[in-house]
C-alpha cells in the first residue's frame, strides 16, 4: 500500500431520509481515525470535509423520484475531482461518509486510474437500485448501479464519463436485504455476491479469501467501500438502515486483516456513520478500529 494517504471527509446526508449521517466525518475523526493512522506510520494529509450544498426548502427541484439528485450530485461532483487530483499526487485516497450515495464520486474519481477497477462492497445491501427499481427514491441505494452506468443519467454521467465499474469486478460482502430489481440485476450481471447465508456456511475467512483471489487476478485496483451496516446492528448501532443478522465486529477485522495482509486495496471509504442514532460513537469507534485492522495494525 501506499505510504501518504489523503482523507477526504464527506458529510453527505441527502442521499437518505435520516438526519444526522453527515456528521459521520466527525464521529471517526473524534474517534481517532488520524491518530491511528498516524501511528501506523502512514503519512496523513487530513483534506477536511467537502462542502455540501443545502436543498432549497421552498422548491421542488427535479421531476424525478430521486431524493436531491442536485445536491447529491454537486457534491459527488466534488468530491471525484478531488479524489482525481490526489490518486494523482500518488496518495491512497481514504473518504470519510457520509451517507452511501458518496460512492458515486468517490468511483468516478478512482476509476479514471484504472482499467479494471475492482470493488469489495462490504454492506447489509446491494445498492443496486435506479429510479424505476427504488422502493424509497433515496440515492444512498443506488451508488453501485450509478457506478455500473445504470439509472438517472445525471448520476451514471457523473464526472463525464460512464459507466465507471465492470460487474465481473464487484464483490458484494455481507448482503442480507436485497429488493426485487437487485436481485434480478445480480443474476442478470452475474455480480458476485457472498450474502450472510454464504458467510455462515464457509466462514469469513474462505470468504475473504475467495474474493482476494477473485479480485487479483481480474483487476488492476481494489476499492473498499465499507457501509457500517454490514456489521450486526448490535456492534454498530450508529447506522440510519440497519438490517439484523450482520457480519459480526471479529468476522468485519478479520476481514479487514486478511485485505491488509494481501496488500491489494488502492483506495478506501467508510460510509453510513451516524452519531445521532449511534450509542457514545460506538460505530465511529468500531470503524476507527477497522481502519485500525485494514492498515496494517498488527497483534503482536
Ligand atoms: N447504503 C445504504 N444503507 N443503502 C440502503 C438502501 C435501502 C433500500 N434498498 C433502498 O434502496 O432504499
Ligand atoms: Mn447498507
Ligand atoms: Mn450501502
Amino acid at each position: 500500500m501506499k505510504n501518504k494517504m489523503s482523507i477526504i471527509g464527506v458529510p453527505m446526508d441527502l442521499g437518505q431520509s435520516r438526519r444526522g449521517v453527515d456528521m459521520g466525518p466527525s464521529a471517526m475523526r473524534y474517534a481517532g481515525a488520524i491518530e491511528k493512522l498516524q501511528e501506523l506510520q502512514i503519512d496523513t494529509y487530513d483534506l477536511g470535509d467537502i462542502p455540501i450544498n443545502r436543498p432549497d426548502q421552498n422548491k421542488i427541484e427535479n421531476e424525478s423520484n430521486l431524493k436531491n439528485l442536485k445536491q447529491v450530485s454537486e457534491g459527488n461532483q466534488k468530491l471525484a475531482e478531488m479524489v482525481d487530483l490526489e490518486i494523482d499526487k500518488g496518495h491512497f485516497p481514504l473518504i470519510l461518509g457520509g451517507d452511501h450515495s458518496i460512492a458515486i464520486g468517490s468511483l468516478a474519481g478512482i476509476s479514471k486510474h484504472y482499467e479494471n477497477l475492482g470493488v469489495i462492497w462490504y454492506d447489509a445491501h446491494g445498492d443496486l437500485n435506479s429510479s424505476e427499481t427504488s422502493p424509497s427514491g433515496n440515492i444512498h441505494g443506488m451508488p453501485l448501479a450509478a457506478s455500473l452506468g445504470i439509472g438517472n443519467e445525471e448520476l451514471t454521467n457523473l464526472y463525464g464519463y460512464a459507466p465507471k465499474i465492470k460487474p465481473e469486478n464487484i464483490v458484494i460482502v455481507g448482503a442480507r436485504s436485497l429488493d426485487p430489481g437487485e436481485k434480478e440485476l445480480i443474476r442478470e450481471k452475474g455480480i458476485k455476491v457472498f450474502t450472510m447465508h454464504e458467510i455462515d456456511q464457509m466462514g469469513m475467512s474462505k470468504v475473504m479469501q475467495e474474493t482476494i483471489d477473485y479480485l487479483k487476478e481480474r483487476t488492476d485496483g481494489i476499492h473498499l467501500s465499507l457501509d457500517l451496516d454490514g456489521l450486526d446492528p448490535s456492534e454498530a448501532p450508529g447506522v440510519g438502515t440497519p438490517v439484523l443478522g450482520g457480519m459480526t465486529y471479529r468476522e468485519s477485522h478479520l476481514a479487514m486483516e486478511m485485505l491488509a495482509e494481501a496488500d491489494i486495496l488502492t483506495s478506501a471509504e467508510f460510509v453510513e456513520v451516524n452519531p445521532i442514532l449511534d450509542d457514545k460513537n460506538k460505530t465511529a469507534t468500531v470503524a476507527v478500529g477497522l481502519m485500525g485492522s485494514l492498515f496494517g495494525e498488527k497483534l503482536k
